[in-house]
């Protein structure tokens, strides 16, 4: 049987994970890139040599790893610098998600999620049977991130600037989740995304 795969995406504190876990604890595999993309930096082996052959050993922790909070300041203010970066993490993604897709398949499931931060900046929605997007506020947004993360305003406008706009997410995607209330009314709105983006499928 052929799995249906469906993209889940957002910009930066709009919500993503959040509706990930709610899917998840309903018992749908979802497929987290952004994860899969910190283990290449996070993880000494080939992935940090390439990155640091690139930017350079200051970039290298004591622990093996790269210094993210550096290499962000770096790559949210040059766009070269960041494609370059994208090339050395996202075909290792490729290659975790795949093999994380084929351990869903046989364990029988017939739907996954790929939690993808940048679906639509990387023009991957043609691999997915049907897009959802995440939406919140503007505001909401960069207070969740400054309160929850210990982000700076400045940190969280460089990546929004790196990412694609509210508009372009209305635009594209099959269907739309708006973040703008409580995290009750957030898991209602996810599971009816998920529940009528699947029933439009269906045969
Ligand atoms: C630049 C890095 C080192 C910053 O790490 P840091 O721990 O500060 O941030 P984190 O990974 O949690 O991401 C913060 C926010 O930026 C977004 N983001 C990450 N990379 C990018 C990018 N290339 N373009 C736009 N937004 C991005 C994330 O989705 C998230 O919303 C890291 O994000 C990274 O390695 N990015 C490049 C790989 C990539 O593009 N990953 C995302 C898709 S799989
Ligand atoms: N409805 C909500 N009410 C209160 N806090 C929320 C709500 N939705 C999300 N949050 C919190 O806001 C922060 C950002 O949410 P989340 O991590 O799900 O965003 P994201 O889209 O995955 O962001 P990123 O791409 O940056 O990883 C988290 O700390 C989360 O717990």
């Amino acid at each position: 049987m052929d799995l249906t795969r469906i993209g889940l995406t957002g910009g930066i504190g709009a919500g993503k994970s959040t509706v990930a876990d709610i899917w998840r604890a309903d018992g749908v595999p979802v497929i987290d890139l952004d994860a899969h993309s910190r283990a290449v930096l996070d993880v000494p082996g080939p992935g940090v040599e390439e990155a640091v052959a690139r930017f350079g050993e200051e970039f290298r922790l004591p622990t093996g790893t790269i210094d993210r909070g550096a290499l962000a300041a770096l790559v949210f203010a040059d766009a070269a610098a960041r494609a370059d970066l994208e090339a050395i993490v996202l075909s290792r993604v490729d290659d975790a998600v795949a093999a994380e897709e084929r351990a869903a398949r046989a364990a029988g499931h017939a739907v996954v999620v790929h939690d993808s931060p940048l679906l639509l900046e990387k023009e991957r929605d043609g691999d997915y049977d049907a897009v959802v997007g995440v939406l919140a506020p503007r505001r909401e947004r960069i207070a969740r991130v400054v309160r929850d993360r210990g982000r700076t305003v400045e940190y969280v406008a460089g990546v929004l600037a790196a990412q694609a706009s509210d508009l372009e997410r209305i635009r594209r995607c099959d269907r739309l989740i708006l973040n703008n209330a409580g995290r009750t009314v957030l898991g209602e709105r996810a599971r009816r995304a998920l529940a009528a983006a699947l029933a439009e499928l269906a045969p």
